[in-house]
């Protein structure tokens, strides 16, 4: 069950929650260039999430941000105040007043749980402080082994506890590296529901790392997806999955149907109906993006409630498959040669129509995209 706390607002850093701001940031480990000029900015309140593939410049970019790197090239900001210039002015992590959270745990481990979130609370009298410990404690689910040391918890307690140490100074700027990375699927979802109202309660902003598409859109207000140490495409998590500005993005967020054809009257025909593609020259070749959700699946009959006119497009199953919440289905949908081509559908609920029954098909447009091949 979650536990959200009444926990009393006010930093006890004393420094109000202020905007973060990167500027054409450039990070190279001797002559490979893991981050490439990459400017956001991180709002109060704001959850911005760094996502992309391994190794293409996340956790450099939030490493610059703590100052646990120093910046070659472009500016960095905390409100008004300049943390890091490229040769210039630098603000070492520990005067920053950011909370600072890693894959790894990295607790003090000759001090109890309880005194390491305890521990960035100096500001605080003694007596407030070991209340405002044992509250984060509660809320990330930790009260319980307040008084044990970090070797006797498992890496998924651990990670609880330096998220605690974190949130309790409730700092000005939040900076979490996959956070979540070691807790099992259930305890993930619930520490990552806590964490975000707590972050939400604390009013500061916070730069998050991850790979997980559904972790960001879970978490973020806006997205920084990234490849290969650039932003390819900066936005609300609306703005990424509905509007992708390149395949790359698409495919970021899950496995697609695939077509290519050609373009005719701002239109594609694919073998599952029409897609628009209106920023396409007439004639082009296009690449068109189908996700598994755009394919409305119904059974034959429900075709005669259609209106007259509306062509039904007609697909045999090969296969089924639960997944849970919504399942899968395998179709072979025949294009206008008549030759099958194999494109998946994820229907909400439990859709689990026999293999060889055939369906009727339309397309959600919201869900198709159309790019040059
Ligand atoms: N200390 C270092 N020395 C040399 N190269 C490094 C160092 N740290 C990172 N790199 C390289 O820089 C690139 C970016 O690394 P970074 O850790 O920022 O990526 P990431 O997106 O966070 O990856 P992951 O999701 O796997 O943690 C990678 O190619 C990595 O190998």
């Amino acid at each position: 069950m979650h536990r959200l706390l009444d926990i009393p607002l006010g930093s006890s850093t004393g420094m109000p929650a202020s905007r973060l701001s990167l500027q054409r940031v450039r990070h190279a480990y001797a002559e490979h260039l893991a981050v490439d000029d990459v400017s956001l900015e991180v709002m109060p309140g704001e959850v911005v999430c760094l996502l992309g593939p391994s190794g293409c410049g996340k956790t450099t970019l939030l490493r610059i941000a703590a100052g646990l790197e120093r910046l070659q090239h472009g500016e960095l900001r905390l409100g008004e105040e300049m943390l890091d210039e490229a040769e210039g002015h630098h603000v070492p992590p520990e005067k920053r007043g950011v909370g600072l959270a890693f894959q790894e745990a990295a607790l003090f481990p000759h001090l109890s749980v309880l005194e390491n979130v305890a521990f960035g609370l100096d500001n605080l009298p003694p007596s407030r402080r070991r209340a405002r410990a044992m509250q984060w404690l509660e809320q990330l689910g930790m009260a319980a082994r307040a008084d044990t040391y970090p070797h006797m918890l498992s890496g998924g307690q651990q990670q609880r506890v330096a998220l605690a140490r974190a949130l309790a100074p409730e700092p000005r700027l939040m900076l979490l590296d996959e956070p979540f990375s070691s807790l099992d699927a259930r305890l993930r979802e619930q520490i990552r529901d806590d964490t975000l109202h707590a972050l939400k309660r604390v009013g500061a902003g916070t730069l998050l790392v991850t790979h997980d598409p559904e972790e960001a859109m879970f978490m973020a207000d806006r997205i920084a997806l990234m490849r290969e140490g650039r932003v390819v495409q900066w936005g609300t998590p609306y703005q990424l999955y509905c509007q992708p500005q390149t395949p790359f993005v698409v495919t970021f967020f899950g496995a697609v149907n695939e077509w290519v054809g050609e373009v005719r009257e701002a239109k594609v025909m694919t073998p599952a109906g029409v897609v628009a593609a209106p920023a396409l020259a007439e004639g082009s070749r296009a690449r068109v993006m189908v996700r598994p959700e755009a394919l409305r699946v119904t059974h034959d009959g429900a075709l005669m409630e259609r209106p007259v006119g509306d062509v039904g497009i007609f697909a045999r199953v090969v296969m089924a498959k639960l997944l849970g919440r919504s399942s899968l289905l395998h179709l072979a949908v025949p294009d206008e040669k008549g030759q099958e081509v194999h494109w998946h559908a994820q229907v909400p609920g439990v859709f689990l129509p026999r293999a060889g029954q055939s369906v009727a098909l339309q397309l959600e447009p919201s869900q198709c995209f159309a790019f040059p091949a």
